[in-house]
């Protein structure tokens, strides 16, 4: 048995996040419409795209309350860049203030490398998690994987300007946050779909590795 994650596919970059989950020996549902929910599935993924676009679709297809309530009920949740838009500003279950397109024109998308947070609470359990259970040997990489940098790509991503308490910094760059965990939550101000680095997914998996 392997977790299933739902990926909401409304809109933006949901394929390569499904088929980074489904490497990890997860599987993937699309979320596209109201029924979807009644699925079962065990974490929940929102990708990057047009955040205001992807809440008029929650709204519109009846499927942003009963969403907002599984996150706010403890459901694990990664939400990257517009996927945390989602999660600050309008289900508000993340206590973070972003600002949109805040790395302005000329820097709209970049790459550069950000610092893993070692003394996040959670990351040695995050290390060495993943959806195969007998992934036993990856536990001993996790103290030279956690000081290795964190490729970050940014495309016209949000920028955290203030984090309220119980969130804790998951990744930095130049010591300001750009991923950060609350609760049963992790956002993500860049990009991890694209770049080979699979921490935040491991940190999204850590808490069901348990039950399976
Ligand atoms: N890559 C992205 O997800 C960009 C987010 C988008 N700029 C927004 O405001 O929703």
């Amino acid at each position: 048995m392997s977790p299933t994650i739902a990926v909401l596919a409304l809109q933006g970059a949901f394929i390569e996040h499904e088929q980074r989950l489904q490497s990890l020996g997860c599987t993937t549902i699309e979320l596209r419409q109201a029924a979807d929910l009644a699925r079962p599935f065990d974490g929940l993924v929102l990708p990057g795209g047009e955040s205001t676009v992807q809440a008029k679709l929650l709204h519109d297809l009846g499927m942003f309350e009963p969403l907002r309530q599984r996150i706010a009920e403890g459901l694990p949740t990664l939400g990257t860049c517009a996927g945390l838009i989602l999660l600050a500003d309008h289900f508000r279950t993340l206590p973070v203030t972003v600002r949109r397109n805040a790395y302005g024109r000329q820097l709209g998308s970049f790459h550069a490398e950000g610092r893993w947070e070692e003394g996040a609470k959670g990351t040695e359990e995050a290390a060495g998690a993943t959806c195969v259970a007998d992934a036993k040997d990856y536990s001993s990489n996790s103290a030279t994987l956690a000081s290795e940098p964190v490729p970050l790509t940014f495309i016209r991503a949000p920028r955290i300007e203030a984090t309220g308490p119980g969130v804790e910094p998951l990744v930095t760059l130049n010591d300001a946050p750009v991923a950060v965990r609350h609760r049963n939550q992790i956002a993500a101000a860049f990009h991890p779909e694209l770049d080979d680095d699979n921490r935040l997914y491991e940190a999204l998996l850590a808490p069901l590795k348990r039950a399976y």
